[in-house]
């Protein structure tokens, strides 16, 4: 119905029909000019049936919405697993593929042992580590004789079968400790890394002659075979890689001289023959110009406290073909030659220049100790050389020691006693080296102006069982305490020799049981730890 213009609209209530008993939204309209009552009604489900029908219709769509969104989601989430694991699978996959590459670039396929370039970067490690706590290692250098034999008569694969029992042999004749590498052909090499004494290498060396000789099953027929053996010690033998690689083979070449089957221990008589020497004469001159000596320094300790006192620099010379040649072996020729002037003078230069900077990088006035040969000691500019080096390094003189062995002082003795006095006056101060060795007539000793006396290393090497040993350590430590001298032991390697000095007033001590002498990088960490250890055991200091 219309309403017509005019009419008055009641309010709105819920009617219930008695009838159907229906509630109904019910409103009562009057029109002016008639007073009918039209009452216009809707049931309750009628005025709300929209409503529902809507909300059922959004009910429908959020649930159509929300299935949607969760599959949606569960696909992105087994997309993103799926995507990680691919990722960990490459991840894992480069992380093989690297180890394998590393793992083939330093092992030898055949016999899975360490090749060539990692046994250096082993051996080299080893040697910096045994330089920085005095330890010493062997190197064994091993050669299967006849084996290109064997290769020749039964072929490739036979004789790589053998090369692989030989690294498992081998393997299984050391410690886990030691290390086996093949370098190449039927080279193996054996690094001992922590040894006492050389009767410890023979052991070794036998063991693995033993495990060779069994019998190896080639092609269905047994055969033996023998390994010649050369051993080079570190450091005596050669303080780089390349001269104990050298010496090794040396050794190993003398050992198949002596009739094969056989270990060698390295000596330096197996490599001084006349060629080499000739060859080091030529190149000894060159030496100098090109930069190839090198100073290595080992410390001295105070025997009561352990603090370090002083260093002695030693002479080396990096020969370009023969590797790091130690000083015995070159200095009588330059002593014979006279280079050992020019030389020296290097020694006195460079070991000055190092001891002042290490100064400034804050280290405490160390003494710096230098040898001086025979033919320097006659030199008439030694004093004006010595004089220059401490003006124009800025060295403290004091803190300059030459050492002088006890026959160079009894050559010409007035000379001696002229010379030293003159370095004396410069403040310098002096050391009688090797003390013990020589047939010093000991009342003269006290013409000299000396402030060190030096205990030869080899009363010390004994001292533990030589009682001959003792009692000469024991007068001339006596000898040097009676003349005013600070004493010092040379070659101190063990904790039972440097015990026995302590007990004898003996005043500083020097050697392995410290630490093997070397480069200056290397020294100058080993003694940052020396002071440091020192300063926590002695906090109040
Ligand atoms: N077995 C053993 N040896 C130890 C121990 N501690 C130190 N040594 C070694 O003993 C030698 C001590 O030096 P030296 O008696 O002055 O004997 C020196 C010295 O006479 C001479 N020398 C070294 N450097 C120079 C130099 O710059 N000028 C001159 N003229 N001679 C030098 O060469 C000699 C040998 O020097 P290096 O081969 O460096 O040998 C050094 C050192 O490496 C130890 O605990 N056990």
């Amino acid at each position: 119905m219309v309403p017509a213009s005019g009419a008055i609209g009641g309010p709105v209530a819920v009617k219930v029909n008695p009838w159907d008993e229906t509630r109904r939204y019910t409103v009562t309209r009057e029109l002016f000019e008639f007073p009918v009552a039209i009452v216009v009604g809707l049931s309750e489900a009628e005025r709300l049936a929209e409503a529902e029908q809507s909300e059922q219709t959004y009910l429908w769509y959020a649930t159509l919405a929300s299935l949607l969104l969760l599959a949606i989601l569960s696909l992105l989430g087994r997309l993103s697993w799926r995507l990680q694991r691919t990722q960990s699978r490459i991840m894992e996959e480069r992380v093989d593929h690297a180890r394998r590459v590393e793992y083939l670039a330093f092992h030898d396929n055949l016999t899975g042992l360490p090749n060539r370039a990692y046994f250096t970067r082993l051996l080299t490690q080893g040697m910096q580590h045994s330089r920085r706590y005095g330890k010493r290692q062997a190197l064994l250098f091993l050669d299967l004789d006849r084996f290109k034999a064997i290769n020749d008569s039964l072929g490739h694969d036979a004789g790589d079968d053998l090369l692989k029992e030989m690294g498992k042999r081998l393997s299984g004749a050391v410690r886990e400790s030691d290390v086996v590498a093949r370098l190449g052909g039927d080279e193996f090499v054996v690094l001992i890394p922590e040894v006492i004494d050389e009767s410890q290498v023979t052991v070794v060396a036998d063991k693995i002659l033993a495990a060779v000789s069994l019998p190896f099953t080639l092609v269905g027929q047994e055969f033996r075979i023998t390994v010649s053996i050369g051993i080079a010690m570190f450091p005596q033998d050669g303080e780089d890689e390349q001269t104990l690689m050298k010496h090794a083979d040396v050794a190993m070449y003398h050992a198949k001289e002596q009739g094969k089957n056989n270990a060698q221990f390295y000596s330096t008589q197996l490599s001084t023959d006349s060629l080499e020497r000739l060859a080091l004469e030529s190149s000894m001159r060159k030496a100098l110009e090109n930069r190839e000596f090198r100073l290595y320094y080992q410390s001295k300790q105070d025997m009561l406290t352990g603090r370090v006192t002083g260093m002695e620099a030693l002479l080396r010379w990096q020969h370009p073909d023969l590797g790091l040649i130690a000083p015995m072996q070159f200095i009588p020729l330059a002593e014979e030659n006279g280079l050992i002037v020019p030389i020296g003078r290097w020694v006195f230069n460079t070991a000055c220049r190092q001891n002042v900077e290490w100064q400034m990088q804050g280290f405490p006035p160390l003494s710096m100790a230098v040898n001086l040969s025979a033919r320097q000691f006659l030199d008439e500019h030694l004093l004006g050389d010595i004089k220059t080096t401490l003006e124009e390094t800025g060295m403290a003189p004091e803190l300059l020691e030459l050492e002088i062995t006890e026959s160079m002082m009894m050559l010409d003795m007035p000379r001696t006693v002229r010379i030293l006095k003159d370095l004396k006056r410069m403040g310098v101060r002096i050391a009688i080296d090797d003390f013990g060795t020589g047939y010093s007539s000991l009342s003269k000793l006290k013409d000299f102006p000396l402030d060190t006396i030096k205990i030869d290393g080899s009363f010390i090497q004994d001292l533990v069982n030589s009682a001959e040993d003792r009692s000469l350590t024991e007068a001339i430590i006596e000898l040097g305490k009676s003349l005013g001298l600070t004493v010092v032991a040379e070659g101190v390697e063990s904790i039972e020799q440097a015990d026995y000095l302590r007990v004898h007033s003996c005043d500083q001590f020097q050697g392995f049981y410290i630490n093997m002498p070397m480069p200056a990088t290397e020294f100058e960490m080993s003694m940052r730890d020396q002071f440091r250890r020192f300063e926590d055991s002695n906090p109040s200091e």
